[in-house]
């Protein structure tokens, strides 16, 4: 029998097996095993590899789902594998059908399955989920999210809670509806629906539930319809409050002069009640934003220890540079302390309104006040971060044994400048032109040791190419993540030293994870260098075209004494 309910909710505490994207609901990739520390780590040796095939490499940002001795684990365009966890054998395939038309609009990433019973799940490029036994790789249910010729698609990993597997969407380019959507795992039918512009009806049990704040508060005429708000990393949840955090993306057009106001609920953090579909609480990081600053970003949740007092928080590392501390309770601001160089756009944050203190200089200018390079194009300025983000998609980790957060981070900034656009279905709607630089030269990734409590840097490890992988800290005092370079690095969690590193062959932008089977501690991550830097990295891009590409899952462990 496959895992329950229960074990989905207990899967952090529970070594045995990786039953969720983030190893346990909050998402806070943190494992208890300690076979592998800081004295052992140099010995990790590769057990098996094993390769995606095909022509379809690019792309692997896929985090693995490990359960009774099987690893479950998504490809680049929309396949899932099953693997035997010890040997690597094939136990099944299964690749969607995609039509010519799809448009995701940073690479044809997947991030990963879901498990509940005798299903795993996943989002494909097409904006559909699937559901597939377990065993025999079975399609069960196969269910339209939403119209790929619209934009749509689907690149997070889905949640599972109490029944319900719960979705985001992709699509924020193409001036999408972002939407948070619940479906009984059994079946695939919608139980409730959640946009995140503000003007738009929610769905509950078939009928129309509430509406998403006011139309027209935050958004002038129409502009509600195709506002963006895309939920494109999927959420977590935690437990203790019985809340899901969803990050929205970016609000639509990029040009933020074609849309006054706070452009709600993009760019936030949603909590919203599992029951029913309702947000209980938002936070706004980058309120009517104009730089692409997705607001997508993980939520951990975690125990802030301060002044003596424990405090239910939770953490996201914004692409906008800022690290956030939040009450989980009730959405309000703790801290919001930069973990970037630079953060062109805002000072930092009042405490008091939850606001950033605007550089109103620094936001691209309108193109009615001319001076770009070309007719109708705005006068191009320097930005920092750039639009790919003090951090992107790549999770974060939290261990609660050195209280730090461990955030992949880049630094880079920006030409940037505004034009004019119109909404035409299917097409992308940005009204902006850009090129990304680094900004120094000897790196551009860094992986920040970040200190929930003062904001503070306590360590931090230099990369030369961006990081755009996932990072996984364990009891064992350390912390793992990979690099386009493509080595699996360990590092040291309380002070940074690099311990032991591995290169599989192809850069790595996949989250690793550890699980023990047969009295042995494993870990895992997938190498295939892809995802939105190639594409849209411009100068970065041009630094990094040498990397191969590949489709391979790597396993590690220690050998036997
Ligand atoms: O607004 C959206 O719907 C949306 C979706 C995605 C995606 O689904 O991968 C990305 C982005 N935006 C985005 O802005 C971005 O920088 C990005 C990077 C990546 C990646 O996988 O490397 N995806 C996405
Ligand atoms: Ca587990
Ligand atoms: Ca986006």
């Amino acid at each position: 029998a496959g895992p329950t309910n229960d074990d989905i909710l207990k899967d952090a505490q529970t070594p045995g097996d990786v039953l969720t994207y983030g190893m346990g609901h909050q998402g806070q990739r943190h494992s208890p095993l300690k076979a592998l520390n800081t004295d052992t780590v140099k010995k990790l040796t590769p057990v098996w590899a094993f390769s995606f095939g095909g022509e379809k490499q690019r792309g692997q940002e896929s985090q693995p789902i490990v359960h009774d001795g099987t690893i479950y684990v998504t490809g680049s365009y929309s396949r899932l594998f099953a693997l035997d966890a010890r040997t690597g054998e094939k136990k099944w395939q299964y690749e969607a059908r995609l039509p010519e038309g799809i448009m995701p609009c940073c690479d044809v990433v997947n991030r990963g399955a879901a498990i509940l019973g005798d299903k795993v799940y996943f989002g494909t490029l097409d904006a559909r989920l699937v559901a597939l036994n377990k065993d025999t790789g079975k399609v069960v249910w196969n269910k339209k999210v939403a119209d790929y010729q619209a934009g749509y698609s689907m690149t997070a990993a889905p949640l599972i809670v109490d029944g319900k597997i719960i979705t985001g969407n992709s699509g924020g380019e193409f001036g999408v509806l972002g939407a948070v959507e619940a479906r009984d795992a059994e079946t695939g039918e919608v139980i409730w629906t959640r946009p995140t512009i503000e003007g738009n009806m929610g769905t509950l049990n078939g009928k129309e539930s509430t509406m998403t704040g006011v139309r027209n508060a935050t958004w002038t005429g129409d502009l509600w319809q195709t506002g963006g708000g895309a939920t494109w990393l999927g959420g977590t949840y935690d437990p203790e409050t019985k809340q899901l955090f969803f990050g929205t993306g970016n609000p639509a057009p990029w040009n933020s002069h074609l849309r006054p106001g706070d452009n709600l609920y993009t760019s936030s953090t949603l909590a919203i009640n599992p029951d029913n579909g309702e947000i209980k609480w938002h936070f706004q990081t980058t309120p009517h934003d104009g730089w692409d600053f997705d607001g997508v970003n993980e939520f951990i949740s975690f125990d802030l220890k301060k002044d003596g007092k424990i405090i239910k928080a939770g953490a996201k590392a914004d692409r906008n540079g800022f690290f956030f501390v939040i009450d989980r309770t009730n959405g309000k601001l703790l801290s919001a302390t930069p973990f970037v160089t630079q953060t062109s756009w805002a000072k930092g944050f009042d405490l008091n309104t939850g606001r950033p203190i605007y550089v109103e200089e620094n936001r691209p200018p309108n193109p009615m006040d001319g001076g770009g390079a070309a007719a109708g194009q705005g006068k191009p300025i320097f930005a920092a971060p750039s639009f790919l983000g003090g951090k992107n998609w790549m999770p974060m980790a939290y261990s609660p044994e050195t209280d730090l957060f461990y955030v992949p981070a880049n630094e880079w900034g920006m030409d940037i400048w505004n034009e004019p656009i119109t909404y035409k279905k299917g097409a992308a709607y940005l009204g902006a032109g850009f090129t990304i630089k680094p900004l120094f030269d000897d790196y551009i990734g860094a992986l920040r040791a970040v200190d929930p409590k003062t904001g503070k840097i306590v360590w931090e490890y230099k990369n030369p190419a961006p990081l755009w992988g996932g990072v996984l800290t364990t009891a064992g005092n350390l912390v793992f993540t990979g690099t386009p370079e493509g080595f699996l690095k360990a590092f040291d969690a309380k002070t940074g030293a690099e311990l032991w590193k591995f290169n599989t062959g192809s850069g790595i932008v996949g989250s690793p994870v550890t699980w023990e089977m047969d009295g042995e501690q494993y870990v895992s991550v997938v190498s295939g260098w892809g995802g939105a830097v190639p594409l849209w990295g411009g100068e970065v891009a041009k630094k990094v075209k040498d990397i191969n590409q590949g489709g391979m899952l790597w396993v590690f462990k220690l050998p036997k004494a």
